[in-house]
């Protein structure tokens, strides 16, 4: 709803009240066209003053009311009223003005912003466009190409940077309110007919052509088959060359398009489930809500390869004092300028200074003894992860935390180690650790709440999506990774390339198909998880392509042993033009090696088709997703979909792979595992599991109702 009263004698003031975030729901709707009114008609109002309750103007229109069908007032008449109201009217901009929230506030007739407010359209993350006259009105006011960049990106602004671009009229570090109003008197008497942005004409620009498809070109290459930042573009080429009237007719044909394309619904869940995930519970009962985190102020990162200096930066970035570790000199050394210069240009970036003197370095564990949590970031490797573990426990003071970053071992052998079992837990980043949002929180069968509440806090803290889940092989994330990675080896071995299977899944939105993505990661990583787990010999008197009673494809372990360990070598499932390249070529060589494969193993290679590598890969991974859910591993399906949009490049307008498995049918997914698996009974992976034929049994209902039939969870190890 909102909120009326008249300050100051002459100024009605509008007070949208939606908390948390004053999104623009019905009822505020209906607020706005009744508050306006009364200011509109009582004759001592003389100006409007517009804000939003407890600081935050307003985060848009209320996303929940998008699955329902609209009630109160549309908002693109709203704001039209709003605008063409005979009284000027001024919003006042604190904490956030996005999407429809911006859109409100160039319906008014001036903007007055907190330096640190946080203006934007980020419809485009939701799979929508600016739809209540945001892409026609902002052309207008801020010229076409900062417009694009807004409207295509979704990145927020903040209240100074605004200012330069003249999206707002002034900036105050006082209260907004205040001066918005002080403003609004001292405009009381200055008719509001020129300060219409509707009515502005587009500013011209030399080569609106050129502009454009530059901008298309774009869109199109980071938007992997996303729909919505093309029609973003589409819709502010309509402002520069429309009149407001029919560009506003093309904005809204745009927009039916996208509400109705099944993408805007998958980023909509995703934009939920990326907070659902925050609401953590464990087998234990304990939940996020009634365990309180412990205090970090002081962390230790032991190990400076890559995922350590990330990890350090981002520590540092969140305001923690760390202690960087790690024993080899020459590393240690390249760690410590590595590490400065990755600060520096964070903190160019944001404006700040680099806190460089929050990060200490160290070639031995000893500072261990006066730190509150520790992430050991050392080689993936069972032996040395658990030595470090025993030296901590001998170490650290009574309470420290004990983390570690492995990206699948067994948390409970690493707590083993320790005294205190319960202060150790799982933190898996992602690479690089500074800049991707994804943090997997993985708690053994004797994690402490407080531990998982402080790694999750830790996660946030960090500007991180944290999610919790239970211990097993390659937890969430890499344990879903194994059954594709398989499908797609045995693709190969039946006859594709895999110059194919990576057209397929990048056609589908990820960033890099399966085999660009290992050749990035380094081949021998996985090869050295295979020997580990006795899976590089055949036993004897069977075939190469069987392990453990099931089919096994030696493929990845034969380029190993060539020295072929992806881009670092030069050489992988493609071919580079040095080691360290990043351009996939195809490589003759390879197709010559996989139809001498074929032909030692007796396989005929056949015609694999786009819809068969889809099936294989996706389904068999989605499959491993439901048995997750059904060990109880992840909490839901919104914990898996974060984690494959946030960590696997997943494509956000297919939702994640839980959400995606309801696209496609629950019914088609779990017809086409049988079939395949009937056609390959000794790969296990394409066994449907018992959840997924529940679903089915049970109507497939939709994925937010998936929680009602799975038991509660049980550690399963
Ligand atoms: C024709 C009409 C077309 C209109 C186009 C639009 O306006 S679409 C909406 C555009 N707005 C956005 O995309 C903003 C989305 N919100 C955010 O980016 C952030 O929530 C925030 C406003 C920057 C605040 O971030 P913060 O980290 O402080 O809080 P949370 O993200 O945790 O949010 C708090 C709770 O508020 C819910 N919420 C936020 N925005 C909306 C919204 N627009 N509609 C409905 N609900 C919203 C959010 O889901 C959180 O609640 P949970 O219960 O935890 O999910």
């Amino acid at each position: 709803m909102a909120q009326y009263s008249r300050v100051s004698g002459t100024v009605g003031l509008i007070t949208l009240l939606n908390p948390p975030v004053n999104a623009l729901s019905a009822a505020v709707r209906q607020g706005i066209v009744d508050t306006m009114d009364k200011a509109l008609s009582d004759r001592k109002v003389k100006s409007v003053v517009i804000c939003g309750h407890n600081g935050k103007f307003c985060g848009g229109a209320d996303i929940r009311e998008f699955s329902s069908p609209l009630t109160g007032p549309p908002l693109i008449p709203l704001i039209q009223g709003v605008e063409s109201a005979a009284k000027p009217v001024v919003a006042a901009i604190e904490g956030v003005a996005l999407g429809g929230g911006l859109e409100l506030a160039l319906g008014c007739h001036y903007r007055i912003a907190h330096s640190k407010a946080r203006l934007g359209l980020p419809e485009v993350h939701l799979g929508l466009l600016p739809g209540a006259g945001g892409s026609q009105r902002l052309p207008r006011l801020i010229g076409v190409p900062a417009a694009l960049d807004l409207i295509t990106t979704g990145r927020h602004v903040t209240g100074a940077e605004a200012l330069q671009l003249g999206l707002v009229d002034k900036v105050t570090d006082r209260n907004t309110v205040d001066e918005a109003v002080k403003f609004a008197l001292s405009v009381a008497d200055q008719p509001p007919n020129s300060r219409r942005v509707s009515t502005f004409p587009c500013p011209r620009h030399p080569d609106l052509d050129a502009l454009f498809e530059g901008a298309m070109q774009r869109v199109r290459q980071r938007a992997r088959g996303a729909l919505a930042p093309v029609a973003c573009v589409q819709a502010v080429r309509a402002a520069a060359t429309l009149p407001y009237a029919q560009g506003m007719e093309r904005e809204r044909e745009l927009m039916a398009t996208l509400f109705t394309s099944g993408q805007a619904r998958a980023q909509q869940y995703h934009f939920f489930a990326q907070r659902a995930v925050g609401r953590w519970s464990m087998p234990s009962g304990a939940r996020w809500d009634t365990t309180k985190p412990g205090a970090v102020h002081k962390a230790m990162v032991i190990g400076l390869g890559t995922m350590g200096r990330g990890i350090s930066v981002a520590l540092v970035q969140a305001g923690v004092s760390v202690v960087a570790m790690e024993t080899n000199e020459k590393q240690l050394m390249e760690a410590k300028q590595a590490i400065s210069s990755m600060l520096e240009r964070g903190a160019k970036r944001r404006g700040v200074a680099p806190a460089l003197d929050k990060i200490g370095y160290s070639s031995n564990m000893e500072p261990a003894a006066d730190v509150d949590l520790v992430i050991e970031a050392v080689f993936e490797d069972m032996a040395l992860k658990k030595k470090v573990f025993q030296q901590l426990s001998a170490l650290c003071k009574p309470g420290t935390f004990l983390c570690s970053n492995t990206s699948g071992l067994d948390i409970d052998q690493l707590a083993s180690e320790t005294r205190h079992p319960e202060l150790v837990v799982g933190m898996h980043f992602f690479a690089p650790a500074h800049v991707m949002k994804l943090l997997e929180v993985v708690y053994g069968s004797r994690s402490s709440p407080q531990a998982v509440a402080t790694a999750m806090e830790l996660g946030k803290q960090m500007g991180k999506v944290s999610v919790a889940v239970g211990n097993c092989r390659g937890f969430v994330g890499n344990r879903m990774l194994k059954p594709y990675l398989e499908q797609a080896f045995f693709l190969l071995e039946e006859g594709t390339t895999p110059e194919f299977v990576d057209q397929v899944l990048e056609e589908f939105g990820f960033a890099m198909g399966v085999f660009r993505m290992s050749d990035l990661s380094g081949l021998d990583v996985g090869w050295r998880v295979r020997k580990a787990d006795g899976l590089l010999n055949a036993s004897e008197g069977h075939s190469a392509r069987i392990r453990q009673g099931c089919r096994y494809s030696p493929l990845g372990d034969l380029l190993c042993e060539q020295g072929r360990f992806g881009q670092k070598t030069g050489r992988g499932w493609y071919q580079y033009d040095k080691p360290g390249g990043r351009v996939a070529k195809p490589d003759p060589w390879l197709h010559g090696f996989l139809e001498k494969f074929r032909t030692q193993h007796g396989l005929v290679a056949r015609r694999i088709d786009h819809q068969e590598v889809l099936e294989r890969c996706l389904y068999a991974l989605m499959n491993e997703g439901f048995r997750i859910l059904e060990d109880g591993i992840a909490a839901g399906p919104e914990d898996i979909d974060v984690i494959y949009v946030l960590g696997y490049s997943w494509p956000p307008h297919r939702g994640g792979p839980m959400f995606y498995a309801g696209m496609v049918g629950l019914q088609k997914v779990l017809e086409r595992l049988e079939h395949y698996h009937q056609e390959h009974p000794d790969i296990p992976s394409l066994k449907p599991c018992n959840l997924l034929r529940n679903l089915v049994v049970n109507g497939s209902p939709p994925v937010h109702k998936w929680r009602e039939f799975l038991k509660k969870p049980q550690s399963q190890l």
